[in-house]
């Protein structure tokens, strides 16, 4: 659905995004990840025409976007929703005026405005503040709002702009829950950009993880935080420290892997101690996924390798 190959963009003499080539599927939940000044923001905003990129190709339904002619760009801008960090609302508007606005601006009538409005109000559950000003609205309900408008066009594609950044931790969830039932009900792909990394475990099927302009992982969720190389732990920030004896062995747990299982049985049928030095469970995309760091003696080394090749887990000796 959305075709990257490529792709350059500068400001100036400055390069800002460097050979980026992505494919995102229709229906699929994708993450722009990286921190302040990655080219996060550019790259969302050359997908949907708002920014020209310099070199390569990018197409969304087959379109190569720079290609488009003023009004062509925006028709195709009409299937694309966008949502941002601060909301963008009409303080002197209502709920209600902010989330018509889109259609009365494309010359909708006001029977047919009406009934969307309606309905998108229910999706979002503003049902009550429906009449209410901005100003009346926490923040997270001032996103629901937006989410409403950015609906209204019935577009297949919402672009996230680091929506839930201002929004404490419990209201950025119950709005990624939201994204996820908008993304399932109407089908509609979304992607988000976002320096935080809780919101790409929380929400995203795929990631693409980027610094200074440059890709430095692109996979599905659960692999990028199963089995992070070096670039993606410097990353994260993590810094595994392990003791300087013994052989330490990294185990990665994929989604539906009975992991406590497998450490006491492990230890019941080799009969033997080791220590975990390390370890991390997390839920990613409602899987729980992780690794584990063991230390064992030198000369145990090769049955406890044995025995995780047979069962089929990844490992790594650090
Ligand atoms: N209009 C512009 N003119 C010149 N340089 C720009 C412009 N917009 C962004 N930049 C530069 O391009 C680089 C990428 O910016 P971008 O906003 O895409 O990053 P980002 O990853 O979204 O960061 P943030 O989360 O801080 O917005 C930065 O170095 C920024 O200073």
């Amino acid at each position: 659905m959305i075709n990257i190959k490529n792709l350059n963009k500068y400001y100036g003499d400055t390069k800002v995004l460097n050979n980026i080539s992505i494919e995102i599927d229709s229906g699929e939940i994708f993450a722009i990840v990286g921190h302040s000044g990655a080219g996060k923001s550019t790259l969302l905003r050359c997908i949907n025409g708002l920014e020209v990129y310099s070199e390569g190709s990018l197409k969304v339904h087959n379109k190569e976007i720079k290609n488009l002619s003023k009004e062509q760009l925006r028709e195709f801008r009409k299937d694309i929703g966008m949502i941002f960090q601060h909301f963008s609302l009409i303080q002197r508007k209502t709920v209600y005026e902010n989330i018509a606005l889109p259609m009365e601006l494309w010359g909708y009538e006001k029977k047919e405005i009406n009934k969307k409005v309606k309905e998108l109000v229910n999706l979002v559950g503003l049902e009550e503040k429906i009449d209410v000003y901005p100003s009346q609205l926490s923040g997270g309900q001032k996103q629901r709002v937006a989410i409403a408008r950015a609906l209204t066009l019935d577009p297949d594609i919402l672009l996230s702009d680091e929506a839930t950044s201002a929004l404490d931790p419990n209201t950025t969830t119950s709005i990624l829950n939201l994204l996820k039932e908008i993304n399932k009900k109407l089908n509609i792909t979304i992607v988000l950009v976002t320096h935080e990394m809780e919101v790409v475990k929380q929400i995203a099927q795929k990631a693409l993880l980027l610094e200074h302009g440059n890709i430095i992982g692109l996979d599905v969720t659960e692999e990028l935080f199963l089995k992070p190389d070096e670039k993606m732990k410097h990353f994260l920030g993590e810094n595994e420290v392990v003791p300087n004896k013994g052989i330490n062995i990294k185990l990665y747990f994929p989604k539906d892997n009975v992991y406590q299982a497998f450490i006491t049985k492990m230890a019941r049928e080799l009969n033997m101690d080791f220590n975990i030095v390390w370890g991390k469970l997390e839920e990613i995309n409602t899987h729980i996924v992780g690794n584990m760091v063991i230390n064992i003696k030198e000369e145990e080394k090769q049955k406890v390798l044995e025995y995780i090749k047979e069962h089929d887990i990844v490992w790594e000796v650090l």
